[in-house]
């Protein structure tokens, strides 16, 4: 189910990492060479205590090869970095730390996901000097602070509009590089973010839905900092897994305890257009409901289309199910009310009633939905339609629910499905949950709608 989908899933979980491990590497090479040889003069004006200009494009730089003019840096090796910084780095990041907890908050992954966008306000080289001579004078004075006690705290914060070109903080960033970390950046994720689009695309999925997807994975993962033995592509697994949660899970419940708890009979009406497995289904969902111990009766309300009671009949015999029908051409509602009125009588717990394809623009037919919601308040209305159907199915579902209000769906036809779009798209464009996936012809091929068992399954997470 969905292989295609699982597949173009893959190429972006897997792209998304390497682009983000080069990231990484460049990051570690640029902070080993800078911390490998300390030029004569960064070591002698070091001594002096006098401000050293570092080069403007220096990430942890500005720290990390001060530092490393007073004595050579532990840099952090890529790959085995200690959990805990020397001392050293420690005093470091402690003082970027600090300077930066007066100037800017903590970046948490929201903060960090908000890169400030004004330009520098000073000279970077200044900008570097300062967070330079800060780390600088900290490892300076008594590299190794007392036992217990805490390095003293620059004074000097940093400054607010202390943003590099890239748009994070270069305070931040000399933080990060010296704990042996690596800032996310949007750039890094471009192309592989513009592939996803594509994939989803493809895959069916509505565009309001792969925007919001993306907007999700962005915001979780651009700013997101990790070190750098942490694995680039669980930070990518998780943000991509978050973000399909968000729009497939939307309106979620529990069908079966929703069931449990109603006052009974419980009424269901389904509706959707010809052919896509509504009566097939009704007939999955009275087994279903047998296996959990609820008695059903079905209402056949598709007096319009020939062949429809025969068909509807053959499923009721074959599992041993109430059928309440009338001849061609009658009343849908009274079909329906009559099934209400039999189960109130025969303490059945759920009245199941069909209803003949139609299509939202067919004014009678929505018109007799409307008279049935009038005449027997059903407790959910469902939508059925066929996963195969895609894009049509996410537009069906939208219009139906505007012409009269579902309260979830069935997608059927799942198992011939590859593509996946309608069922991550109908949830977040109707505000109603999938409650069902129909997966095959069989009695028992009605599944119930698990969204994490969805995207653990589309991202090969599962068990
Ligand atoms: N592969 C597959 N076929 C299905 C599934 N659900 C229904 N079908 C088939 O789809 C066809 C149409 O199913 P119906 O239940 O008659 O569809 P309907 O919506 O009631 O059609 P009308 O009564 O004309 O409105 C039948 O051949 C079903 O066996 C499913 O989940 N998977």
């Amino acid at each position: 189910m969905f292989d295609g989908l699982k597949e173009k899933l893959g190429r972006f979980r897997k792209d998304a990492e390497e682009v983000a491990e080069e990231n990484a590497e460049a990051v570690e090479a640029e902070d080993e060479a800078e911390t490998a040889e300390p030029t004569e003069e960064t070591a002698a004006d070091t001594e002096s205590g006098a401000d050293v200009a570092e080069p403007a494009d220096a990430t942890a730089g500005g720290q990390t090869t001060d530092e490393s003019a007073t004595e050579p840096q532990a840099a952090e090796p890529a790959g085995e970095p200690e959990d805990e910084p020397t001392s050293d780095a420690s005093a470091a990041a402690e003082a970027a730390t600090t300077s930066e907890s007066t100037a800017e908050p903590e970046p948490s992954a929201s903060t960090a996901s908000e890169p400030a966008t004004e330009p520098p306000t000073e000279p970077e080289s200044e900008r570097t000097d300062e967070a330079a001579t800060s780390a600088g004078a900290e490892s300076d004075e008594g590299a190794e602070p007392e036992e217990g006690t805490e390095p003293e705290a620059e004074t000097e914060p940093a400054d607010e509009s202390d943003e590099s070109s890239s748009g994070f903080g270069f305070a931040k960033k000399a933080k990060s590089a010296v704990r042996g970390r690596v800032v996310i950046e949007e750039e890094d994720l471009e192309d592989p973010l513009w592939e996803l689009e594509m994939a989803l695309l493809e895959s069916d999925v509505e565009m309001s839905v792969a925007e919001a997807i993306l907007d999700q994975i962005r915001a979780e993962l651009v700013g997101q900092e990790r070190k750098f033995t942490e694995s680039t592509g669980d930070l990518v697994d998780e943000a991509l897994r978050d973000a399909l949660l968000s729009v497939i899970g939307v309106g979620q419940f529990d069908f079966d305890e929703r069931v449990a708890e109603a006052d009974k009979p419980l009424v269901i009406v389904f509706t959707g257009i010809n052919g896509v497995g509504k009566t097939t289904s009704i007939a999955k969902l009275s087994k279903y409901l047998d296996d959990r111990g609820f008695s059903s009766v079905i209402a056949n309300g598709d007096t319009y289309r020939a062949g429809a009671n025969e068909q509807v009949r053959e499923h009721a015999e074959t599992l041993d199910t109430k059928l309440i029908a009338h001849e061609q051409g009658g009343d849908p509602a009274a079909v329906i009310y009559d099934g209400v009125e039999y189960a109130e009588a025969n303490d059945i717990d759920v009245v199941l009633g069909d209803t003949a394809g139609r299509l939202h623009t067919s004014d009678d037919l929505m018109e007799q939905l409307a008279k049935i919601d009038r005449v027997v308040d059903p407790d959910m209305t469902l939508f059925v339609d066929e996963a195969v159907a895609g894009q049509d199915a996410v537009n069906r579902a939208r219009e139906f629910d505007d012409a009269a209000e579902i309260d979830g769906a069935i997608l059927t036809k799942a198992d011939a499905d590859s593509q996946g779009g309608a069922a991550i798209s109908v949830a977040y464009v109707t505000g109603k949950p999938i409650l069902f996936l129909g997966t095959g012809q069989g009695y028992d091929d009605l599944q119930r709608f698990d969204p994490e068992a969805l995207v653990d399954d589309l991202l090969g997470l599962e068990e």
